[in-house]
């Protein structure tokens, strides 16, 4: 968890509720658990959510394995099997390349196991900001709400 107010790792009523493990060969596994709250069509989730599910899950894989703080500047989906509710995703992410300030990272998620069938395929660039960008942008206080979940996540 990198702030807890997150929608994507975080601990607010309607999130989320993801967290992420680094693995071996710098890959870093996510699982998200698609709930009733989550649908798009009857007893199916949206592929929106989805998207934030990937979103979190390369954000955290960047920000974990670079350590440069950056944001999202793109991010493509490909949705090849529907993911009914009930349903986890086993996301697994890594970093693709680094070119000055744009880093490249991909995922995947499978349906239920480790092993199970590709689901969705993501693939992301994000770009380093400096560290104004947060407290410019965002919450001038951005920092010490970020620090505060390293704290509690070293
Ligand atoms: C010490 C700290 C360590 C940290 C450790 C932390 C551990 C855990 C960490 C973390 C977990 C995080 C989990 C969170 C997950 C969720 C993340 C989100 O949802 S982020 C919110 C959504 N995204 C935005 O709000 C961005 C809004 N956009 C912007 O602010 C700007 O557009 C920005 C910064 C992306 C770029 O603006 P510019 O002015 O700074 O830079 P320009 O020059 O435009 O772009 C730089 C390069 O990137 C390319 N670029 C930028 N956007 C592009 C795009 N959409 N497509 C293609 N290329 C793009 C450009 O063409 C340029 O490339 P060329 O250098 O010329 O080769």
């Amino acid at each position: 968890m990198h702030y807890d107010r997150c929608f994507g790792c975080g601990e607010l009523d309607g999130g989320l509720h993801m967290r992420s493990t680094m693995g071996e060969h710098a890959l870093v596994h996510s699982r998200f658990t698609v709930t009733e709250a989550h649908q798009g069509a009857p007893g199916l989730a949206h592929g929106g959510l989805l998207a934030c599910a990937f979103d979190e899950a390369i954000g955290s894989t960047v920000g974990n394995v670079l350590r440069r703080p950056s944001v999202t500047g793109k991010l493509e989906t490909d949705f090849v099997r529907p993911v009914p509710v009930g349903s986890t995703l086993f996301i697994t992410a890594k970093v693709d390349g680094v070119a000055g300030r744009k880093l490249y990272a991909s995922a995947e998620g499978r349906l239920d196991t480790e092993d199970g069938p590709v689901a969705v395929r993501a693939r992301a660039l994000f770009v380093e900001v400096a560290l104004e960008h947060f407290t410019t942008h965002g919450a001038p206080d951005a920092l010490t709400k970020l620090k505060r979940a390293e704290q509690i996540n070293p």
